[in-house]
């Protein structure tokens, strides 16, 4: 009875210390059209939800009626302020006591519950990726291949595997690869731990984001999928430990635990803050670039008139480099075309550049953000919109190979063609200072999957399938379909040097 009484007391103080706190955080807003349901003193789920089923007609409105301006919407996490993405290269230079995308993201996957918070505590995970990654780069062609025919079975007759569960298998190997290096990479133990981290961090947020703020602290405890994450984190640390024991700060491995570890001083973080941190790079890394690989092949199989001239790119391309290399890949020019475009047109999320506003800020036309605001710009529509991409609901494989081989006859700069830049017009990886710190790997990555696999077999959809499959939208991501097959049978005709 003592303990029931006292849970009840805890949670009024809870619920009263939440009132008192939601009185308190009344600001100023942005006075701004609405998009979707209010969600008003008790409408927030009916809101939520409808985003949640909704997004994508709601974000398509959205841009059509105010793409030149601000707008509010209630989305399946937070309240946002849609703002036009011509304010974009305003605020990017702004710092993050004004503009906090880590805060942005902790609280939008209410991150202090599900380990995303660690995102606070250190940089070292980006320094890591922006630095001694890129330098490294080189090593993805050297480790990726041993990775990838591990993934395929029976290569001899037509096999059809479920795309999505072949594409993860594969990211999953060649991220664990760099992340860990050997021989902790090849532990199904950790492979599949690493997986279901991701799934259960989005779970745990989902679980939680049905309750309102005060209950959460409690209701944390009941989720199953805190005891799966619970589970998953110390699997994950056991194996890091052992890992560990023989590595020392300063050995020569090229991957990213040993950066983080040169990055701390000599004692180094905790093992369970190392753990979290490797495992919030994996949940960044993974299903993120296997999306965009499998987006990548849904498109190759739907336009396969453009196979035959990206495979003899792929050929001349390791041919002349003597193997897969990082320069061969550098100069499959379609190919990074190819899959630039299938970026363009298969954005993940609906929303980008999404950041918190912790200062007033106030904007050329007047327009100003209050503390507190969380903002976002319409990736997905300004992406599909023709006045900035001519014909932009068509997929033009080598519009990018165009412009850029136009801007080098031209001695111009050719960086914003490539499948790894950032631009104003393109959000795929964000922008400014806090856009994607791994995207050099992951285009890389993705290059690399693509062009040894159609290099090495024939692939096509299931008999009578012509195009790709419509993706799911989901809250305010972009699913590829998870339940395509994909069939694939070693070609005939390849060179078999490499
Ligand atoms: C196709 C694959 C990927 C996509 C589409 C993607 C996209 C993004 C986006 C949109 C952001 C937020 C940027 C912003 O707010 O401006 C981000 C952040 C980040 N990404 Fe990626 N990413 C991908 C792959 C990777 C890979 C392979 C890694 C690591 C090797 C990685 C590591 C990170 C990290 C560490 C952050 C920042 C988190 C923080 O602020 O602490 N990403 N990514």
């Amino acid at each position: 009875m003592g303990y029931l009484q006292n849970f009840a007391a805890l949670l009024l103080g809870s619920a009263v210390l939440h009132a008192v706190i939601i009185l308190l955080s009344f600001r100023p807003r942005v006075n701004a059209p609405r998009v979707g349901k209010r969600p008003g003193l008790l409408g927030l789920w009916r809101a939520r939800a409808h985003f949640y089923n909704n997004g994508k007609a709601l974000t398509k409105e959205g841009y059509d009626r105010y793409k030149s301006s601000v707008y509010w919407i209630q989305t399946g996490d937070m309240e946002r302020l849609v703002i036009s993405n011509r304010y974009i290269d305003e605020l990017r230079k702004y710092p993050s006591s004004y503009l906090d995308s880590k805060m942005a993201v902790v609280e939008r996957n209410l991150g202090w519950y599900n380990g995303v918070d660690i995102i606070l505590k250190s940089t070292a995970h980006v320094d890591v990726c922006h630095t001694q990654l890129v330098q490294n780069l080189d090593i993805l062609p050297r480790v990726f291949e041993s990775e990838l025919e591990a993934c395929f079975r029976d290569r001899d007759i037509i096999h059809f595997y479920n795309a999505t569960g072949l594409i993860l298998d594969m990211v999953n190997r060649v991220t664990a690869k760099i992340l860990v290096g050997e021989p902790l990479c090849y532990d199904a133990k950790w492979l599949q731990t690493s997986l279901e981290t991701t799934v259960n961090t989005g779970l745990l947020c989902r679980y939680l984001q049905r309750y309102p703020a005060f209950l959460r602290p409690f209701m944390n405890y009941f989720a199953p999928a805190r005891m799966n994450l619970d589970r998953n984190h110390s699997v994950a640390q056991n194996l890091l430990s052992k890992r560990i024991k023989g590595r020392n700060r300063g050995d020569k491995n090229k991957d990213i635990l040993q950066w983080l570890m040169d990055t701390y001083e000599e004692k180094g973080p905790e093992i369970s803050f190392l753990t979290n941190q490797i495992q919030f790079v994996a949940t960044a890394a993974v299903r993120s670039t296997a999306a965009s690989l499998l987006n990548t092949m849904y498109d190759l199989l739907s336009f396969p008139q453009y196979q035959t001239l990206l495979r003899q790119e792929i050929r001349e391309a390791i041919a002349e480099h003597g193997g897969w290399s990082l320069a061969a890949v550098e100069n499959m020019k379609r190919l990074d075309s190819f899959i630039k475009e299938s970026q363009r047109m298969n954005h993940h999320i609906l929303l980008s550049f999404n950041r918190k506003v912790q200062r007033t800020i106030k904007l050329h036309d007047g327009t100003t953000l209050h503390p507190g605001t969380f903002i976002s710009t319409p990736a997905y529509w300004g992406a599909m919109d023709p006045a900035i991409f001519p014909n932009a609901d068509e997929f033009q494989p080598w519009r990018w190979f165009e412009l850029r081989s136009q801007a080098e006859r031209e001695n111009k700069n050719t960086v914003p063609y490539l499948a790894s830049s950032i631009s104003l017009e393109n959000l795929f990886w964000g922008y400014g200072r806090n856009a994607c710190p791994g995207r050099f790997m992951a285009a890389a990555e993705i290059k690399l999957l693509v062009a040894w696999m159609l290099h090495h077999f024939d692939i096509t959809f299931p008999e009578g399938q012509d195009s790709r499959p419509e993706s799911l939208f989901v809250d305010e991501r972009v699913v590829p379909d998870p339940n395509q097959d994909i069939g694939f049978q070693l070609r005939q005709d390849n060179d078999k040097t490499y």
